[in-house]
């Protein structure tokens, strides 16, 4: 009888972004179940403790902090090679580091749109061309990327976001195209909302807000709901996945209000 193959042990993944929320998740995730993660953020002293965590987890795999600020190419360079020269190769990339503020388009400065952008899409393009130059010279491998539902539908004040996270997704289906002959696999997620300390910082929603994970009903949703899809991906579960955005925003109202005070007009 067939078993479903959902396991990642033994695997190398980068994971961007990881020092809180949804990159945190996933690191943790992938790491309790056996993979090596290179883990990166623009502060060693916020991503370093990650590691450790990881790395004193018995029948984990092991963790590598790498201060890395995304939107720097050559920055993205060393966390590739110090990713190789420690773990040996690459077979993961998960592009999740990523932010936002909220604005009206009117009142977006050029210098404004541009950081969003180049946060989100530039920084996905450095490190997709640097860690996917090692898949393609090795064995393939498998990217995944962090898009959003504002990637998918209209949110007003999120126009330099949306735009961003939207090119993501053609992106990855682009790739997917390109590099199939080089046995890598590129596929994104789409959360809706997470309850993440970035958006607490952004919304002010607090965690004791938060409803369970076995809720079924509308809630905001949690990181490690977003770490299980990425796992998925990554997995030869999914080996037949390739160009796809998988949507994770639980029951959506109809006005599309939540169980907790946004604060939101
Ligand atoms: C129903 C509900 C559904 C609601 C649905 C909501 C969905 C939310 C989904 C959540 C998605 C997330 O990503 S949540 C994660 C949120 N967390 C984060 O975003 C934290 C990470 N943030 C950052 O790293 C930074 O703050 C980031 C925003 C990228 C800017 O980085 P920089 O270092 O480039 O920052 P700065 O130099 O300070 O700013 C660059 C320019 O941006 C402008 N700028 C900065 N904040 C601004 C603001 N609030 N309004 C206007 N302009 C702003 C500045 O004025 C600068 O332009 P000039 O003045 O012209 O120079
Ligand atoms: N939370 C949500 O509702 C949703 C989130 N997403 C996407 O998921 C991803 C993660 O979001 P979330 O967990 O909420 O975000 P958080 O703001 O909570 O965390 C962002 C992480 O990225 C790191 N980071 C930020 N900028 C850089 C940079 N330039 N270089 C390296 N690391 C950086 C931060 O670390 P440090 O500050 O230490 O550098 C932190 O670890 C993003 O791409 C976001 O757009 C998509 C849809 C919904």
């Amino acid at each position: 009888m067939h078993e479903p193959d959902f396991g990642v042990a033994g695997q190398t993944a980068i994971v961007t972004g990881a020092s809180q929320g949804i990159g945190r998740a996933i690191a943790e995730t992938l790491a309790a179940s056996g993979a090596n993660v290179a883990i990166c953020s623009r502060s060693i002293d916020r991503v370093g403790p990650v590691a450790e965590e990881i790395n004193a987890a018995e029948d984990a795999g092991e963790a590598l902090a790498v201060e890395c600020n995304v939107r720097e190419r050559e920055q993205v360079q060393d966390l590739v090679d110090r990713t190789v020269e420690v773990f040996g190769d690459i077979d993961a990339l998960v592009n999740n580091a990523g932010g936002e503020f909220v604005a009206p388009f009117e009142d977006i400065s050029e210098n404004g749109w541009n950081s969003i952008v180049d946060l989100n899409l530039n920084s996905t393009v450095h490190c997709t061309q640097l860690a996917g130059e090692v898949m393609r010279e090795g064995d393939g491998g498998v990217i995944v990327n962090l898009s959003s539902v504002n990637g998918q539908h209209p949110a007003p004040n999120e126009s330099h976001y949306g735009a961003s996270k939207a090119a993501i997704i053609r992106l990855t289906e682009t790739l997917a195209v390109e590099w199939a002959d080089d046995g890598i696999r590129v596929n994104c997620v789409a959360p809706g909302l997470i309850q993440t300390p970035g958006v607490a910082e952004t919304l002010g929603i607090r965690s004791e807000q938060m409803p369970d994970r076995e809720e079924t009903d509308r809630r905001i949703g949690h990181s490690e709901e977003i770490a299980d899809i990425v796992q998925f991906l990554l997995s030869p579960a999914a080996s037949f996945m390739n160009g796809e955005t998988v949507t994770a925003k639980g029951v959506p109202r109809p006005d599309n209000s939540f169980d907790v005070d946004l604060g939101l007009e």
